[in-house]
Formats: structure tokens, C-alpha cells, sequence
């Protein structure tokens, strides 16, 4: 069961970056919503009716109105999710929300606060959250596990393409029950998740060229379809920055000279037992504005308090050239080559 994802420009700071989203619907009639599937968090929201217009993130985008849905099921339980742009605060609510083509009877909340930064900048209106029930806020059940409890998925497990080239390919694919063959080579190498309820694994290293400098002792690692560049440990990141010449912006993020682009070492991820490189083409944003060249380089450092952090987020630039599977069954994550 296929949903085509869609993808928006890229510049410096991460809210501009690639944004990946796709269509779900929510209630009778079918209200139409554009949202993130992330496996970072565990919740579905949409900005709702009843958001004052003076937030202007909601009157920019999608709302849900429940009095226009006649399978609208009141609940009213207040609602807040933190991620780490901000917080989003609303009221539950229940519907029938259908994701490529499936219908699900699902709790979900209706935000009524939307902070303005960063959500003037998305593209999408809401978040689906594609994470274990262990994350979901309130013991709210997520809509995968409502869609697997349906028993029509052939497996238990849904996979994501991310375009690299998104100016010509589609942006991007998410296949629940499976995996697509058009969009990757070879087979899939495995790595269990912490079974702690998180799309987290332990990653075994970080190298830079042929020298295996950060998670020498293993290290937290996030698999985040919602997160758009690789984030790391400030400690980690710096280092990694200046060893590729990167220097640091005003407004957060790392450029490099465009000539020595072509020059620039690989990045390789341990994950298993496999080496995931990404080249200076998979990390390096090379764009033309005003007429000069801006080579913007996509690792961000993050630094998250305990027990959250330290931990390494492989985001969008990683799963564009690693097609991902996040399969429920086994606990674990596949990693093939993306086409
Ligand atoms: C690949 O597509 C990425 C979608 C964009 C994500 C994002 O870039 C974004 C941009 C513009 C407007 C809103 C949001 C955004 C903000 C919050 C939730 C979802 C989307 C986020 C910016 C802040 C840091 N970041 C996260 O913490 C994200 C990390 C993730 N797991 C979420 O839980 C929050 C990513």
C-alpha cells in the first residue's frame, strides 16, 4: 500500500530544508491533510478549526473541522507534545483517518497552539506519528498499530524512499506492509532496535575517510524519517566540521568552500554489520543563490540531556541514499541501497 510522499526546497537552517510529507484524509466527507510521517515521534495532530486565526501557522494551513464530520467523535482531553523546535498544544478528538487507502477509527489531536516558528515554514500541516505505542503522549495507540491490529498488512512493517533528486524524481515513497523493489538494490542488512520502544539502534562508529574517529564505544542512534539532515553530539560534530574544513554560519549549520567539495571525505556509519557511507554528493547541499554557490553541509550537532541524548539522529540524508525498513515484527531496522 503505496502513499507518494512530496518534498519542498532546500536552504541553510533546517527549517528550510527537504521537508518530506504526504496526503492522509480525516472524517466524513474526507477533510485532506498534508503531514510528516515520523518515526521520531508516536502521535498524529492537525492545526483544527477551532486555532485562532491570530496564529498565523494555523490560518496558513489545513484545518480540521469537526463539526463538518459526521463520524467526528468528541473527547476534549487536553493535549501538549514537545519536540525540539517547540510545543504544540490542542484537545483530542476522534475520527476515521485513512492512510493510502485505509480506513482507521483513530484518536488524534486537533492543535489549537501552533508556535509560528517553525511551523509558519512547513510545507505540510501535521504530524503522523510512526512510532512505537511506548512514545505515543496520553497511551494514545498510533495509527500503525490500529492499521496492523486490522490484520491487512502482509507484513508488519513499512518502508521509506526519500528522493535525492528531488527537482526530477518524486519525492518519495512510503510503503506500509512491505517494501518497494523499484526504489532499491541489493538486499537488506539488518540492526536490531534497543527494544525500549524507540526507532533507536546502537551504532558501533562514526569515520571520517578511512579513520573511525566518534562512537568508538558504541553509540545511541536515532532512525528519524521526521528529522531532515544527521545530527550528532556537539562534542562529535565540531570535530567532524573542522576535519572537513566546514565552518559554522550565523543562524546555525556549517558551509564549506564549493571548490574543495569534490575533495571532501566520506562519512561512514557502522549499523550492524555494515559500513554506511555517505559521500561529500550525499551530505553536501550545493545551491546557487544570487548568482554565487552556498555548498551547505547537513550535519547539525544537537546536544540532548539525558536520558534522551547523547545520540546520534540519522535523518532524511541518510534514508535518501539507504532506502529504510521499519519492520514491527522482528524489532529491527533494514537498510538497502536506495535506487
Ligand atoms: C524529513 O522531513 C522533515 C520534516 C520537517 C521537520 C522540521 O525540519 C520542520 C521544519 C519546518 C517546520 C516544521 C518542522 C517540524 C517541527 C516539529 C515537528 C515536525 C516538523 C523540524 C525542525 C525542528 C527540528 N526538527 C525536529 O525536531 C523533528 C524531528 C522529528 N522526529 C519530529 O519529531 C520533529 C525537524
Amino acid at each position: 500500500i503505496r502513499e507518494t510522499l512530496k518534498e519542498t526546497g532546500v536552504t541553510p537552517a533546517e527549517v528550510f530544508a527537504t521537508q518530506y510529507f504526504g496526503e492522509i484524509s480525516i472524517g466524513t466527507p474526507a477533510q485532506v491533510f498534508n503531514v510528516v510521517f515520523d518515526t521520531g515521534s508516536a502521535n498524529l495532530w492537525v492545526p483544527s478549526q477551532s486555532c485562532s486565526p491570530l496564529y498565523t501557522a494555523c490560518f496558513t494551513h489545513n484545518r480540521y473541522d469537526a463539526s463538518k464530520s459526521h463520524t467526528h467523535i468528541q473527547n476534549g482531553t487536553g493535549f501538549s507534545i514537545q519536540y525540539a523546535s517547540g510545543n504544540v498544544r490542542g484537545f483530542l478528538s476522534e475520527d476515521i483517518v485513512v492512510v493510502s487507502g485505509i480506513p482507521v477509527v483513530q484518536v488524534f489531536a486537533e492543535a489549537t497552539v501552533l508556535p509560528a516558528i517553525p511551523f509558519i515554514f512547513a510545507k505540510f500541516d501535521g504530524v503522523l506519528g510512526m512510532g512505537y505505542p511506548e512514545a505515543a503522549i496520553d497511551g494514545i495507540t498510533p495509527v500503525f498499530d490500529r492499521i496492523m491490529s486490522q490484520g491487512v498488512l502482509k507484513e508488519n512493517s513499512f518502508s521509506v524512499y526519500y528522493s535525492r533528486d528531488p527537482e526530477h524524481i518524486p519525492g518519495g515513497e512510503l510503503v506500509l506492509g512491505g517494501t518497494d523493489p523499484n526504489y532499491y538494490m541489493g538486499s537488506f542488512h539488518y540492526v536490531s532496535t534497543k527494544g525500549e520502544g524507540k526507532w533507536e539502534v546502537i551504532m558501533k562508529g562514526v569515520s571520517v575517510g578511512e579513520e573511525t574517529l566518534f562512537c568508538t564505544e558504541g553509540c545511541n542512534t536515532m532512525i528519524d524519517t521526521g528529522s531532515s539532515y544527521i545530527t550528532g553530539p556537539a562534542s562529535s560534530v565540531s570535530i567532524l566540521m573542522k576535519m572537513i574544513g566546514a565552518v559554522e554560519l550565523a543562524e546555525g549549520g556549517y558551509t564549506v568552500n564549493c571548490d574543495l567539495v569534490m575533495s571532501l571525505p566520506s562519512v561512514t556509519f557502522h549499523l550492524g554489520d555494515q559500513e554506511y557511507p555517505l559521500t561529500q554528493e550525499d551530505y553536501v547541499l550545493w545551491q546557487s543563490q544570487f548568482g554565487e554557490d552556498i555548498c551547505t553541509v547537513t550535519f547539525r550537532e544537537l546536544d540532548l540531556p539525558p536520558p534522551a541524548g547523547p545520540v546520534w539522529i540519522l535523518g532524511a540524508k541518510f534514508i535518501a541514499r539507504y532506502y529504510t525498513v521499519f519492520d514491527r515484527k522482528n524489532n529491527r531496522i533494514g537498510f538497502a541501497q536506495a535506487v
